[in-house]
């Protein structure tokens, strides 16, 4: 029986699976398309919806649009990880999209709602770090959804009104921040991903000190 040492096992890396909610017009799809354009190794969690494309949003990069009979079709044959109602709209998470990330061990970014932050923490207890983005005012939050391409002051007055109901639902978050200054704002959420990276108790961090610690009471094989 040979005594030379075993290596110990890598176990492979489990990503963060980071959730963003926000009340409509906060500021989250700002922040997350800049996160997901400037930050390696955290890629979208791309959701199906029925919602109508708007002129900004591609195709599997942005949402998966299918009419209201595929996304039942999806929901009948169990293909949602979650999936909710919101504003007269279905929205829901692919399982296949979520399982191909974690396949290839980067972190996910889940843009969703109240009801889907929850039911992912469920699903997936232990990987899930939440954020609620909030704006500075309800003033400043009105102006918002005015200035955005397409505001008609009938979906201004909808999503104003699900402000309150989402507010409602802050303290089941980890990290709750305030979109007033985007530079800082911006800045506050990646460094919510990259503590998060960093925590000593995810499985990817004692792997990378096992190596170092293997190395190190074994250094007639490296010298
Ligand atoms: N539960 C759930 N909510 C989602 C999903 N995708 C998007 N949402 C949420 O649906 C809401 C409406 O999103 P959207 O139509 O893009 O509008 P916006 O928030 O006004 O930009 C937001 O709160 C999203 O976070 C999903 O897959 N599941
Ligand atoms: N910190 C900020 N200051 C001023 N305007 C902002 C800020 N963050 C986002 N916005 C603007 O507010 C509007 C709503 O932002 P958006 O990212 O679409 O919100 P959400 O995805 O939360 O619905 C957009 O026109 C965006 O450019």
């Amino acid at each position: 029986m040979s005594n030379k040492p075993i290596q110990p096992q890598r176990p492979e890396r489990r990503g963060v699976m980071f959730v963003v909610s926000s009340p409509s017009g906060a500021g989250k799809t700002t922040l997350t398309r800049r996160m997901l354009s400037e930050m390696a190794g955290v890629e979208l969690s791309v959701s199906a919806t029925t919602r109508k494309r708007r002129p900004d949003e591609t195709e599997g990069k942005h949402y998966y649009f299918k009419t209201r009979e595929e996304f039942e079709e999806l929901i009948k044959n169990d293909e949602l990880l979650e999936w909710a109602e919101v504003f007269g709209n279905y929205y829901g998470t692919p399982r296949g999209e979520v399982e191909r990330l974690q396949r290839k061990g980067t972190d996910v970014l889940f843009d969703v709602d109240w009801q889907g932050a929850r039911v992912l923490k469920q699903v997936m207890p232990g990987d899930v770090v939440s954020v609620f983005i909030l704006p500075p005012s309800i003033a400043e939050l009105k102006s918002r959804l005015e200035g955005r391409p397409g505001a008609t002051p009938a979906n201004v007055k909808e999503r104003l009104s699900g402000a309150g109901p989402d507010i409602k639902r802050w303290g089941e978050y980890d990290f709750v921040l305030i979109n007033d200054d985007v530079e800082t704002a911006y800045d506050e959420l990646c460094a919510i991903l990259i503590t998060e990276r960093l925590d000593r108790r995810k499985p990817s961090q004692g792997a990378r000190v096992d190596k170092l610690l293997f190395d190190a009471e074994h250094l007639e094989l490296l010298f």
